[in-house]
């Protein structure tokens, strides 16, 4: 291609995101678009194809974004080249949709004709406009009895404040709407316009690891051109390397003799060293490279660490290896070593809330092959000292002695919270029960309200969403950021098991459900841990001060005791679920403690916290 070619092809390019609140349909819609793209052959579709992920599949939600070219034969005779990158919905992944939106012209917004605009509606919206994007909004599952799209097209216009009267009215299900929304990219999405000759300046929003390519970049380019054979380099990490490949994904990659600006695409440089790439860099010639980076990222703070430990201590370094390649994948990952007594080594690693965590272990777990211990999540602590310094506590056990603490501040959220005006009451309840300070409250149209409160992370991010559904019916969204650290009145409490204080079982709790919290755990713990041919005493501790006491009786109970028929087959099936929950125990002195327990910290008894 000459460069007046390659101008002329840039102009039938487009670039989109698809963004949603979590089950709107993005992935269902995404399909059809393969679909009527003949992206993808009919007999080779299946549901949610862009999200390959094993894991994805079963719980049917997006969690990595994906990239996919597609041709489209538009209705001016033109073939227009798509890129679409598929975006994860649930809060815990809002990092990803930022990544995919900095690559593109245009976001296809979905939004549900019987729910309406939910709280990560808005939060991707407002992602959206932030970086200048074309929003195209879509009112999806218009085959839904409950549909009632010219409410919500007017909810789009009176809450997010974006003109809905083009709004293509949808059924991805049922493939209506689609080539009408396909016509509204090719005419209203911009073509990317970068300048072709210019140093290469590439944008890196995605790699992962292949044994066979090394690292393979996700890129889009935005000014000049990369093909094989060209010597780039990561301007963040300054190492320098030799494209091997270049090529789209389509959805299996294909072969590209080069990708230009406008086009996102992958790049492969037999990268073999992952600590040298990171999501967010720019990559550019190393010949002549551009003067500036384009910008990256913002940093994701992770909201909350948790211990990981190999169940057996010989595979730490396997461990290390694992999260090193993930976090390639998930640059929201973060970790470092730690040690506990209880556990041995591991790493204390970083989460974006308890779903990224659940993913985290699950990936390590099957695609890694690792057996691990998680530990129960805590937020970061600031302990204030009486020698006048602060100390950063990620790990509850880490948390100095009561004499030494002046006092202690823990972060706080502002949760948006969007529901029908029935459930607002079980939910002003919910919030106040979690510490939460009201801030306002606001009546979106005749059915739902936007309620606001300021609450602190540690009392929101474990189960409080399903706390939330489960007492509006499901239909309440939310939607947090982190706000600011403020002082509470906490205290730490640990857990002795046969005397030993067990540091992965330590947690910081408010003063007032102290007690209650050390007790309810106490008597949790009694029911997971087996018994053994010995007396546990099991106690919950505030310094020196037991709190709570109880006793594991003596005797281990062999579950296939009680099986008097003689099945051979249920019998060496329990035996062998006996040995499977074993190597999920840690013996943690002479006591054997199952992964249940370390977790058993989190399950608060929600009705009986005290009424706060
Ligand atoms: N009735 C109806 N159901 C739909 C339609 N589109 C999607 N669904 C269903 O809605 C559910 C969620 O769809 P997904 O496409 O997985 O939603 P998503 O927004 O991609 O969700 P995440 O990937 O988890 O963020 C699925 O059960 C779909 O079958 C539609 O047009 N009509």
């Amino acid at each position: 291609m000459d460069l007046e070619q390659m101008k002329e092809h840039q102009q039938y390019i487009r670039n989109f995101s698809i963004v949603a609140h979590i089950d709107h349909g993005k992935s269902t819609l995404a399909d059809r678009i393969l679909e009527l793209t003949d992206t993808v052959a009919k007999r080779d579709m299946q549901d949610q194809l862009l999200d390959n992920m094993d894991l994805e599949r079963e719980r049917g939600i997006t969690i990595k974004l994906n990239a996919v070219e597609l041709q489209y034969k538009a209705e001016d005779g033109h073939t227009y080249e798509f890129h679409l990158i598929d975006t994860p919905g649930h809060v815990d992944f809002s990092y990803e949709v930022s990544r995919s939106l900095a690559a593109c012209e245009g976001a296809v917004l979905v939004v549900d004709a019987a729910q309406g605009v939910e709280a990560q509606t808005l939060a991707n919206v407002y992602l959206a406009l932030d970086d200048d994007l074309e929003i195209l909004p879509v009112i999806n599952k218009i085959d839904l009895p409950s549909a009632d799209p010219e409410r919500v097209r007017k909810e789009v216009e009176d809450v997010i404040g974006i003109d809905a009267s083009d709004a293509v009215l949808a059924s991805a299900k049922q493939g209506i709407g689609i080539q009408e929304l396909l016509e509204q990219i090719v005419h209203k999405v911009p073509a990317p316009d970068g300048d072709l000759t210019a140093p290469l300046r590439a944008l890196v929003f995605d790699s992962i690891y292949d044994d066979y390519r090394g690292v393979v970049l996700s890129v889009r380019v935005f000014e000049g051109t990369v093909k094989p054979g060209d010597k780039i380099k990561l301007m963040n990490s300054g190492s320098e390397y030799e494209v091997t490949e270049v090529g789209v994904n389509s959805p299996d990659p294909i072969k590209r003799d080069m990708l230009m600006a406008g086009e996102v695409g992958y790049i492969t440089a037999s990268i073999k060293d992952i600590t040298d790439t990171r999501v967010g860099d720019t990559v550019t010639g190393a010949a002549d490279p551009a003067k500036e980076a384009l910008p990256g990222y913002r940093e994701m703070a992770p909201m909350v660490y948790a211990g990981l430990y190999p169940t057996d201590n010989a595979k730490y370094g396997d461990l290390r290896e694992a999260l090193e390649k993930l976090k390639l994948n998930d640059a929201a990952l973060e970790f470092e070593p730690e040690t506990s007594q209880a556990l041995g080594f591991g790493f204390r690693a970083g989460f974006l809330g308890m779903l990224h965590m659940d993913v985290v272990q699950e990936r390590l777990e099957r695609e890694f092959n690792l057996d691990l211990i998680t530990t129960a999540p805590s937020v970061t602590y600031h302990a204030n000292l009486t020698d006048g310094t602060q100390k950063e506590v990620e790990n509850p056990s880490e948390m100095p002695e009561v004499s030494e603490i002046r006092n202690i501040e823990e972060p706080y959220v502002k949760a948006t919270i969007m529901t029908p005006n029935d459930y607002v009451g079980p939910v002003m309840e919910l919030c106040q029960r979690r510490r939460g300070q009201f801030i306002t409250m606001e009546y979106l149209d005749d059915y739902r309200v936007n309620v606001e409160y300021e609450m602190p992370l540690s009392e929101i991010i474990f189960d409080f969403f399903d706390k939330l559904k489960s007492s509006t019916k499901g239909y309440a969204s939310l939607d947090y950021e982190l706000d600011d650290y403020q002082q509470s009145d906490l205290v730490k409490i640990d857990i002795l098991l046969n005397g030993d204080k067990v540091d992965a079982l330590s947690f910081i709790s408010h003063r007032t459900f102290a007690e209650k919290r050390g007790r309810d755990i106490v008597t949790k713990l009694k029911g997971i841990i087996p018994r053994q041919n010995f007396e546990i005493p099991i106690q919950a501790a505030i310094g020196a001060k037991i709190i709570v006491r109880t006793n594991i009786r003596a005797y281990r109970k062999d579950v296939t005791a009680k099986i008097h028929t003689g099945d051979p087959d249920r019998r060496a099936k329990l035996l062998d679920k006996q040995r499977r929950g074993k190597e999920r125990m840690k013996s943690v002195g002479t006591v054997d403690v199952p992964q249940e327990a370390f977790m058993a910290v989190l399950q608060t008894d929600e009705e009986d916290n005290g009424g706060k």
